[in-house]
């Protein structure tokens, strides 16, 4: 596989998984739309969800809105790549548009909890870099969950309530970013990004082009 528009051009990489969690309201959907405008060979892993959807949410962009019935035939039918349950919906990510974009040569970013990260991790451990994004305190979460205005104040209790919960897995992320000012948690997620595509272990063209090099260094 070739992924473009970084490293050196004709370089072969390995497409990685690129996953984003947090607690709900901390800035993992406003960070993936940055990265989704500003990152090229980056594609978005769009979910499966039996959640309803939120105003100026569109289905097959944001999510695709199914049904429960629905839900568990994917399930059944090894459609979804991995799936939880959250907040008494079911969540999962459909496989086969993963799989088109890591043999497309591009890299897929996934917004999805940690009982997913899990699964994906256990899937393919080497190609998976999981970051989790912090608030910078309870009360700048509070607010950002009322200030997106899209969920009903028991909705946003229930939230809070399940956010120290989602915390404690924090440990299991291989990069943490506290989310205070968005502009430079967008610059540390997009650090990392860059560098873990310059992975030596993903660049499995680097063999053939060092051999390349030598070959012209010794003529
Ligand atoms: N395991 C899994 N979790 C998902 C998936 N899609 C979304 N989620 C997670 O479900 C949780 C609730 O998402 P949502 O209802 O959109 O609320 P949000 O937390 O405000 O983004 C978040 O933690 C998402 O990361 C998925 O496909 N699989
Ligand atoms: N660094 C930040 N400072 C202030 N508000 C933010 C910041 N990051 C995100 N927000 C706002 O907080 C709310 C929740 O963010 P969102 O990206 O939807 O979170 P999540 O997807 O993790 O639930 C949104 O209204 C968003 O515009």
């Amino acid at each position: 596989m070739t992924a473009p528009g970084h490293g050196f051009a004709s370089l072969e990489r390995r497409g990685l998984m690129f996953v984003l969690s947090s607690p709900s309201g901390a800035g993992k959907t406003t960070l993936s739309r940055l990265l989704i405008e500003r990152v090229a060979g980056l594609k978005m892993s769009v979910s499966a969800t039996t959640r309803t959807k939120r105003p100026g949410e569109e289905d097959g962009r944001d999510y695709y809105f199914v049904d429960h019935a629905r839900f568990q035939a994917m399930t059944e039918n090894g459609e979804l790549l991995e799936w939880a349950n959250v907040f008494d919906n079911c969540y999962g990510t459909p496989r086969a548009p993963v799989e088109a974009a890591l043999a497309d040569g591009q890299d897929v970013l996934f917004d999805i909890d940690w009982q997913g990260t899990q699964q994906l991790r256990e899937k393919a451990r080497d190609d998976v870099v999981s970051v989790f994004i912090l608030p910078p305190s309870a009360a700048d979460l509070e607010k950002r969950l009322h200030t997106r205005a899209q969920d009903s104040d028991e909705v946003i209790r229930g939230r809070m309530s399940r956010a120290s919960h989602e915390m404690s897995h924090f440990a299991e992320y291989d990069y943490i970013v506290i989310n205070h000012d968005i502009d430079e948690a967008f610059g540390e997620v997009h650090s990392i990004l860059k560098a873990e595509r310059l992975k030596r272990e993903r660049r499995t063209g680097l063999t053939a082009f060092v051999r390349d090099l030598q070959k012209q260094l010794e003529r």
